[in-house]
């Protein structure tokens, strides 16, 4: 049986991702699980475009890295390895983490100014794990500190006291990330939240223009 190097699929994602122009200029990162518990990370400071097999970073289950062949390539692992690395401890069955930096992600981040934002209740919701009518649905939003460890150290607080109801966290001003049990679900999972996302820009415009439309009546 031939074995697919699971960076390929990483790497056709992140560019589809990047031709949607939510990974560029080198933001966002993606990895994946190994079955030794290790994870594959994009190297930081990589187009996303274009990225090839040699521009990813072997995360151990200790943490480490390869860092004496990595330093000899230039390869550091991504500035964000800390979320990764703390969603999958949170979330065991997780084999697969993507971030990206969307404008409509950063755009609802500051529709509201506390820690989490309330989703309408969409048919796409059930794409991300919730059937209810009338869906009450929230995604947590965490401050995007210049400190990642911070973040990730927040991330850990939050979904430890409350868990997370869907499987997407918001950084504000920054971008989304969602951890799945496959690359290919979280690959979806990015394009249902940039989807809802999407939605909530169009309807607070169309809100907008709709009061501009009144005062010309
Ligand atoms: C211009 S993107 C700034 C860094 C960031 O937020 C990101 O998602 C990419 O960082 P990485 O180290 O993974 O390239
Ligand atoms: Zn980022």
């Amino acid at each position: 049986m031939n074995y697919l190097d699971p960076r390929l699929e990483l790497i056709a994602t992140a560019r589809q991702f990047y031709q949607q122009g939510w990974m560029v200029g080198t933001a966002g990162n993606l990895s994946v699980v190994l079955p030794d518990g290790s994870f594959w990370i994009t190297a930081s400071g990589r187009s996303k475009g274009e990225l090839s097999l040699s521009d990813f970073v072997r995360i151990y289950p200790d943490g480490k890295d390869d860092s004496s062949n990595n330093l000899k390539n230039n390869l550091k692992p991504s500035a964000e390895t800390a979320i990764h690395q703390v969603l999958y401890t949170l979330f065991p069955e997780a084999n697969a983490c993507y971030h990206v930096h969307s404008v409509e992600a950063n755009l609802v981040s500051r529709f509201v100014t506390g820690d989490s934002l309330p989703l309408p209740p969409l048919e796409m919701l059930k794409g991300l794990g919730i059937y209810q009518e009338n869906p009450n649905c929230q995604i947590p939003i965490f401050a995007n500190h210049l400190q990642v460890p911070k973040i990730a150290a927040d991330i850990k607080e939050r979904f430890t006291i409350t868990p997370a109801q869907i499987p997407a966290l918001l950084i504000r001003d920054h971008g989304v990330t969602v951890w799945a049990s496959s690359p290919e679900s979280a690959r979806n999972y990015i394009e249902l939240v940039e989807y809802i996302f999407r939605y909530m820009v169009a309807a607070w415009a169309l809100g907008r223009r709709g009061d501009a439309g009144n005062d010309n009546d």
